[in-house]
């Protein structure tokens, strides 16, 4: 798989280029082209002009239309994109099959369905004998697109997240330019293929591939051509990006770290819960932003879910690698860390040797934690991998506390068999997302999105099409 630009309809590579190494083995896959101040600005003009163009004319109808071929070209090159993302990430093939490849092309089906059940977007309200001016009015709202729309995307859920901004800007009637992370962008590239392939018209979907800091993610969200900024990515990098667009109040829509939170009181279903934090803990070996870092278990129960935990973590096998040596570094750093401060490590801990290709891949064991007093570094700064820490609670409203004493706030997990307590509990967790006995159990249309550091705004469903279009109101004095 070979990565290229798109811009205004063409492939192109220039740049210099740096190599994509394959996080299962090390070895190099290919090279990426850098692209320079020059490329992004190509694409952004060429952005910019499609919006005059066939698209900028296109009504709802047609832009679904387009979006349903999208979605069949994603299904017509399934094989390749699984392949592409295996490649990129090293993730089990399973989870390409089943998670990102139909998620893809689900988000492009699932915004040409909402767009389509309601066109225009408009609203029309009349309110006789009502208006702060003379005489009465009928005002009604318009939705116009943004304009164009900088999409910048991580390396964990490559297609899955770029997929979910790309769809609703395009049905929004917006124009976009695309830059995935630097570490997987094969996907994109045949993305843009199947974009191309689709009939879309020339510019309105823009790829450039590269860095962030001083490079392409920054030409791009500081371009005075770019009229929106959605970033899907590190709290820190989201502090650099809005640093960035504030120089022209670029709006932005920011999905950013946790350290997510699950809570297990002792009248749940036990076999439940420890099934369920497996997987919301080690699922895609924890580079999930929804992914639980921190257990908060209630004390009857506690002794015996540590070592159910423990126990399932040191069954797993199979699991992916980190996304490269560089992350797989950070990760065992904190698994140092936690010992430094103090952890008890119930499983895990450290990396595994296979004795085969992997021992040159970036992998790192799952694992379980507990002991460490809430103010460490490693229950406090989102890892990003394999691991959770696992500490006892008394009461429920301690339970609460502990779970919002954080500088996030993205998913939290309740594991409870009493339905009050439910209800109770979900709405006093500072987090954009609580889950109640299951853990990313997602329905494409309701908010997602976190509080506090972990972001600004909510996407999904009509969320996203309120954050990719403008409302206008138009008065008139009737
Ligand atoms: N809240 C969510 O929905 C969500 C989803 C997935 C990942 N994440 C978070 O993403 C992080 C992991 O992904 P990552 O390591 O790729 O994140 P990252 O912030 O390092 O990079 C994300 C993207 O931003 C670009 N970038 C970096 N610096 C930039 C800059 N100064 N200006 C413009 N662009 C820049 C990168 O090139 C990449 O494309 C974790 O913190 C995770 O929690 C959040
Ligand atoms: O990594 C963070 C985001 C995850 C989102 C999903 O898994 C999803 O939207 O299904």
């Amino acid at each position: 798989m070979k990565a290229e630009h798109y811009v205004g309809g063409v492939f192109r590579s220039d740049g210099a280029s740096f190599p994509l190494i394959d996080p299962a083995n090390g070895a190099e896959l290919g090279t990426v082209p850098e692209a320079t101040r020059e490329t992004v600005d190509d694409a952004v003009v060429a952005a910019k002009a499609a919006l005059k163009g066939a698209w900028g004319a296109a009504g709802a109808e047609e832009r679904a239309a387009a979006m349903r071929r999208i979605a069949d070209g994603i299904q017509a090159r399934f094989e390749e994109f699984v392949e592409a993302e295996v490649a990129d990430t090293g993730r089990p093939r399973a989870f390409a099959e089943t998670v990102d490849v139909p998620r893809a092309a689900g988000n492009f089906r699932a915004y040409a369905d909402l767009l389509y059940g309601r066109p225009e977007r408009a609203y029309t309200t009349r309110i006789p004998g009502w208006s702060t001016g003379t005489g009465e009015a009928l005002s009604y709202t318009v939705r116009r697109p943004l304009g164009v729309v900088a999409i910048i995307s991580p390396w964990n859920l490559p297609l899955l997240l770029s997929t979910w901004k790309i769809a609703p800007a395009l049905a929004c009637g917006n124009t976009v330019v695309v830059k995935p992370s630097e570490e997987t962008p094969s996907t994109a590239t045949l993305l843009a293929r199947v974009i191309d392939e689709a009939g879309v018209p020339d510019g309105v979907f823009n790829l450039v591939h590269g860095h962030g800091a001083g490079a392409a993610g920054e030409f791009l969200t500081g371009h005075p051509g770019v009229d929106a900024i959605a970033f899907t990515g590190e709290s820190a990098t989201g502090t650099a990006i809005m640093r960035n667009a504030a120089a022209h109040v670029t709006p932005v829509s920011f999905e950013l770290g946790g350290k997510n939170p699950a809570l297990v009181f002792a009248d749940a279903d036990l076999d439940a819960a420890v099934d369920g934090t497996v997987r919301s803990s080690f699922t895609h070996s924890g580079q999930i932003c929804l992914c639980t870092e921190r257990v908060y278990v209630e004390r009857p129960v506690f002794d015996e879910f540590v070592e159910r935990l423990a126990a399932r973590a040191k069954e797993l096998d199979g699991y992916g690698p980190m996304i490269s040596a560089e992350h797989r570094d950070k990760v065992l750093s904190y698994y140092r860390l936690a010992k430094e401060e103090g952890a008890t490590v119930v499983a895990g801990g450290g990396a595994p040797t296979f004795g085969d290709a992997r021992d040159g891949g970036f992998y790192v064991e799952p694992t379980v934690l507990t002991g460490l007093p809430e103010t460490a570094r490693t229950v406090r700064e989102e890892i990003f991998g394999p691991v959770c820490h696992v500490a006892p609670f008394d009461a429920e409203d301690e339970a609460v506390d502990l779970a919002n004493d954080s500088p996030y706030g993205l998913a939290s997990t309740i594991w409870t068999t009493n339905l009050s307590r439910a209800h109770r509990v979900a709405p006093r967790i500072e987090t954009g997302i609580v889950w109640v006995n299951c853990w990313n159990l997602r329905d494409l249309r309701t908010p997602f999105g976190g509080v506090k550091a972990s972001g600004i705004g909510r996407e999904g469903g009509e969320y996203s099409l309120d954050f990719f279009s403008e409302p206008v109101n138009v008065c008139i004095q009737i």
